[in-house]
């Protein structure tokens, strides 16, 4: 049974290039964004537009699934926005990173169930274990989402295996000034822009492990040791 492999936020960047790498290595995926994929055109991709933001959007791609397949594989919850503070911010991120996925792993777990291993990843941010004065209902909502990997992990277990991963830096936003991109580089013991390969090889990772549940992978180039107060 092929099952697919769920992928928010596959529109761009780091979701998009998962899901290519998924798909061409044989898995169905399902990938649901807000808007139209045109970089995600491949045989094994099924585009899902929704607003993983508004409840009847997310129901309406659980109802998708269960009448579509006998079973899912796995649920990477990459969908994100990296908002600026504000109330309004806020809430739409705590829609976006807690909200969703608390509906979307509930609501599918049958699915997850009904295979002889099945994962979820929750794509989260080492800030979310260190805070982020500049982006603090991102960092919070994040720290939600990584808190949710324990508690699915022990709902879910055996058959379903329930990890986060918690990159640093992986693709700077376009057009950033080049200060900015000294400084982010800077703040990891290894000075490089990585892009996508580290949480794709993760991923990879996770769904071929046999004994990881509830786990956290940080992927941040030792940013967590770089101007330490030594
Ligand atoms: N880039 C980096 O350096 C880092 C990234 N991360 C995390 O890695 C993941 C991927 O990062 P990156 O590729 O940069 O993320 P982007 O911000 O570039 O893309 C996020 C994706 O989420 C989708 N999305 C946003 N809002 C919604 C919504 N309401 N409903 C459905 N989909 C939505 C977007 O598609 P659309 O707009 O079409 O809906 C897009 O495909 C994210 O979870 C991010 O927080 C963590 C640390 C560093
Ligand atoms: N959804 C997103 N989350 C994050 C992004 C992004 O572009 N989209 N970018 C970052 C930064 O690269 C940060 O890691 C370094 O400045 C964090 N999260």
């Amino acid at each position: 049974m092929n099952s697919p492999i769920l992928v928010t936020g596959a529109s761009q960047r780091v979701g998009l290039a998962l899901a290519l790498e998924l798909a061409q290595a044989g898995h169905t995926v399902v990938s649901a964004s807000r808007s139209a994929q045109p970089g995600a055109a491949h045989p094994n991709i099924v585009q899902f537009q929704a607003d993983l933001c508004q409840a009847a959007d997310r129901q309406a791609l659980i109802d998708y699934l269960h009448s579509h397949y006998d079973g899912l594989r796995a649920i990477i919850h990459n969908a994100s926005l990296w908002l600026d503070d504000g109330l309004d911010n806020l809430e739409t991120m705590f829609r976006l990173h807690v909200e969703a996925p608390y509906h979307l792993n509930l609501a599918l777990g049958d699915l997850l169930a009904r295979e002889e291993k099945a994962d979820i990843i929750h794509i989260c941010d080492e800030t979310s274990s260190r805070g982020s004065k500049s982006h603090i209902g991102y960092a919070a909502t994040k720290a939600a989402l990584q808190n949710m990997v324990l508690s699915f992990a022990e709902k879910y277990a055996p058959k379903v295996r329930v990890n986060g991963i918690l990159p640093g830096l992986l693709i700077l936003k376009e057009g950033g000034d080049e200060t900015y991109r000294q400084q982010t580089l800077k703040k990891a013991l290894l000075e490089f822009e990585p892009g996508a390969g580290p949480l794709i090889e993760t991923v990879k990772y996770l769904l071929a492990s046999q004994y990881s549940t509830g786990s956290q992978v940080v992927i941040n180039g030792g940013r967590h040791l770089k101007n330490r107060m030594t």
